[in-house]
């Protein structure tokens, strides 16, 4: 189990190392209309999950919901506190 936060970490050094194999790696060359889409999908996914599957599935969505947002983030440039400072 890992934290937001922790996650956003480890996505930030595997971007800045460039890690071969990683699926974030790939999904940051390929741009953020890419992740975008990705972000809009798990997003209806979440909704489509919490009208008809349970709170189960309703959690695994929303967790690929954070973390393809958190892609969007790194390839948007922003950092976790540029976020945070409009909650
Ligand atoms: N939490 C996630 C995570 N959630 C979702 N996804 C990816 O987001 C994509 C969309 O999920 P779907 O279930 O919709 O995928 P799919 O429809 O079966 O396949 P696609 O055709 O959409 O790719 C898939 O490619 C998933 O692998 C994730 N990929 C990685 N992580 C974590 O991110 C970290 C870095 O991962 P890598 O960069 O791959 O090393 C690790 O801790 C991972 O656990």
């Amino acid at each position: 189990m890992k934290t937001f936060e922790e996650l956003f970490a480890e996505l930030q050094n595997k971007a800045a190392d460039k890690t071969p194999g990683s699926g974030t790696v790939a999904a940051l060359e390929r741009g953020v209309h890419f992740i975008g889409k990705k972000v809009v999908e798990e997003a209806a996914e979440s909704w489509m999950a919490a009208e008809h599957e349970g709170p189960e599935r309703t959690a695994e969505e929303i967790s690929q919901l954070l973390y393809q947002v958190q892609c969007l983030m790194i390839a948007s440039g922003l950092e976790l506190k540029d976020v945070y400072r409009h909650l």
